[in-house]
């Protein structure tokens, strides 16, 4: 007798991704969820190198946009490969032709965390004596705390996740600690080496994370109806809302390139709109000068219920900040770029 339901064709998914073990443990987490729902689809991994991998001295605004996304997205358009694992983080916020971010996945937690040398003698930034040194090369995170910290001393680092927790152990690095995502650290089994996680609330003066910290961009050619339907069972609405109300506040603020944004977005709860269903999104945002000695902080709550409004959420606080005078903290750093200042951007 014939059957109502027919066996689904089986395919294969072919899935791209850096090479580094962080980017490895990503893919293989997402594949792990995919393949428990889809267990008629084959998922290959093919790992490579991105621009960012590979040069490691070029200063970073030197190799411009998609130092870590081009190559893959190149393969994606090939039809080499079916969708890219990205960290939202490393994703430019406009999409190359052809490219679409097909979903986004739950968040991991968004925040920066702080790494000590000496773990028994510093709890806190606020422990470090004068003159102390930070280990990062995020211009958002130096600028950040350079406001709140102005007896630090920063100094670069660069690296995957190991080399740097490496440095940060050997004295003769010469870091007291490091700055870096908590995603990372979480998703490496690392969690032991977390001391300080920093936030807007943080004592001693808040910091806030990167536009789209903590979550996975999936990345599919544009009308691959196919693979976006499997996509769809990985999908996180409230992180894909909040993150592309993040993407969207930046992208009113880069106008070319990278600059030292923080973002903080929180569901409320009791997220009632008095009108109805849709939930609350609070979020937060500031822009600061590479020295610190100037910033223009806002903040915004409002009814989300589509990434639409999740857009205009961004959008709106982006403006705000604008009318603020954050675009004079931009206009400088710009200035400074243009006339060959080392200022480094890219959020590492
Ligand atoms: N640019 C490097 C990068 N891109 C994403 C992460 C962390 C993981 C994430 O945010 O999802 C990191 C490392 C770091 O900033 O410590």
């Amino acid at each position: 007798m014939a059957s109502s339901t027919t066996t689904p064709e089986r395919f294969t998914i072919k899935v791209g991704t850096r090479r580094s073990a962080l980017a490895l443990k990503q893919v293989e987490m997402v594949i792990g969820e995919l393949q428990r729902v889809h267990p008629h689809v084959d998922f290959t991994v093919h790992a490579m190198a991105t621009a960012g991998d590979r040069d490691k001295v070029t200063p970073l605004p030197e190799m411009g946009k998609g130092l870590w996304t081009s190559e893959l997205e190149a393969q994606l358009v090939n039809r080499d490969i079916d969708m890219v694992v990205h960290c939202l983080k490393d994703m430019p916020t406009s999409m190359p032709p052809g490219c679409v971010i097909g979903c986004v996945t739950e968040r991991e937690d968004p925040r920066d965390v702080v790494v000590f040398r000496q773990p028994e003698v510093h709890h806190r930034l606020a422990d470090l004596p004068t003159g102390a040194v930070v280990g990062t090369s995020s211009v958002r995170r130096a600028a950040q705390l350079r406001r709140r910290y102005p007896e630090l001393v920063f100094k670069d680092v660069r690296g995957n996740i190991d080399t740097r927790l490496k440095k940060c152990t050997d004295p003769e690095a010469g870091y007291d600690c490091i700055i870096l995502a908590a995603a990372g650290l979480l998703r490496m089994g690392f969690d032991d080496r977390i001391a300080q996680y920093l936030e807007s609330s943080t004592e001693g003066g808040g910091m806030l994370h990167a536009v789209g910290q903590g979550a996975l961009g999936l990345e599919v050619r544009e009308g691959d109806e196919r693979t976006l339907a499997v996509l769809k069972s990985v999908e996180h609405m409230p992180t894909f809302m909040a993150t592309f109300a993040e993407r969207a506040l930046m992208r009113m603020l880069e106008g070319g390139c990278s600059v030292p944004i923080g973002v903080e977005t929180t569901w409320m709860e009791n997220a009632d709109d008095g009108k109805g269903k849709k939930k609350k999104l609070r979020i937060r945002a500031t822009v600061v000068s590479i020295d610190g000695q100037t910033a223009v902080d806002g903040e915004r709550t409002e009814g989300v219920g589509s990434l639409e409004e999740a857009e205009a959420l961004g959008r709106k606080m982006g403006q705000e900040l604008v009318d603020r005078g954050a675009q004079k903290i931009l206009d400088v750093i710009t200035a400074g770029r243009e006339s060959g200042a080392a200022v480094k951007v890219g959020d590492s």
